[in-house]
């Protein structure tokens, strides 16, 4: 087989309430990537669009690469690829774009070799990869964007990563204003020690928030969606932030919180039907305050990242 071409999707990491332990993955877009095997062993990026030449091609930066590096030295063999990426997410936005570039290359990269490892089994090369966008290895964007769904990383060492059940109807809209945050200064206003309440908060609402995706019970997790672990200091990089929640609230969600480290917001609703309403919420207050949006309505993708089409 010559070539192989694969699609991850975007990702909504933290859900609130799992700060670096829970995300899920969204239908409405992702990332696009081509390995093809050539004669000559070593790694080349041949092709990036749809970035806004804003992306490294250098292949230790670029998380298809760095990605697809962890796996060969893993697999213990150096065989020649060429790395074709199509950006379909925007850069710094928190919807997972880094990860699902680095995910749509592994899950390409390990057809073309004929699928040795196991989906599951490649989450540690894509966390590699994480770790070199934005200094954190932390997996609750690759994790989602690999196996689809909910997914919960109850442990990192080792870890131990669990697909979770997605209630019927779940529905997401993302507002994405018109900047980017990056996820390493997002991070880096956070605190490294938490008082202990707020760690008895914030274990309540995630038990909670899960036992509500398991029970099917919105309103379960409607008032688990809180997060007084990072919000609190992200919440300042992000304009408008408590007007929205507010007003997304009023016009339905079951809640709001900010998808990954941001600058996207995330609301959740049960069905689609309360999203234009949503929607119209967001864009009003953005208005007021001077900053463009692009709304995406989605359902919950419960596939994971899967090849498109593969060439001899
Ligand atoms: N293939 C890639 N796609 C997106 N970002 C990448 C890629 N490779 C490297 N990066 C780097 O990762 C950073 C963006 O990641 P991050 O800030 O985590 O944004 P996001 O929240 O959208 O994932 C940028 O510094 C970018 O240069
Ligand atoms: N748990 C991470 C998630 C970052 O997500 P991204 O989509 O913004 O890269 C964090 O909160 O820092």
């Amino acid at each position: 087989m010559k070539s192989v071409k694969a699609f991850a999707p975007a990702t909504v990491a933290n859900v609130s309430c799992g700060f670096d332990i829970l995300g899920f993955a969204i239908d409405a877009m992702g990332d696009y990537v081509e390995i093809t095997r050539k004669e000559k062993s070593g790694l080349c990026v041949v092709s990036i669009e749809d970035d806004g030449g804003k992306l490294p091609w250098e292949v230790e930066k670029n998380t298809c690469a760095v990605a697809i590096q962890a796996m060969l030295d893993d697999y213990g063999q150096q065989i020649g690829m060429d790395i074709a990426l199509r950006k379909g997410l925007p850069l710094g936005s928190g919807m997972g774009s880094s990860a699902a570039s680095a995910v749509a290359a592994l899950i390409a990269a390990n057809r073309l070799l004929g699928d040795p490892y196991e989906r599951k089994n490649l989450l540690p090369f894509a966390i590699a990869a994480e770790k070199a966008a934005c200094g954190a290895g932390h997996a609750d964007n690759v994790a989602p964007s690999l196996l689809g769904g909910f997914v919960l990383v109850r442990d990192y060492h080792p870890l131990d990563v669990i697909k979770l059940h997605v209630p019927d109807g779940l529905y997401c809209t993302l507002l994405h204003p018109h900047y980017e945050l990056k996820t390493a200064d997002s991070r880096s206003v956070l605190r490294d020690s938490i008082p202990l309440k707020h760690s008895t908060i914030q274990s309540g609402n995630v038990a909670g928030f899960i036992a509500g995706l398991y029970q099917e019970d919105f309103e379960l997790i409607s008032r688990s969606m809180r997060d007084v672990i990072a919000e609190p200091y992200r919440a300042v990089l992000l304009p408008g932030f408590y007007e929205i929640r507010e007003a997304l609230k009023t016009a339905g969600a079951l809640g709001m919180g900010i998808s990954g480290s941001g600058p996207t917001l995330f609301a959740l609703s049960q069905g689609s039907e309360k999203s234009e309403a949503i929607a119209k919420a967001a864009k009003e207050i953005y208005e007021s305050i001077g900053l463009g949006v692009d709304v995406y309505f989605s359902s919950i993708n419960t596939i994971g990242a899967y090849v498109l089409e593969e060439k001899e």
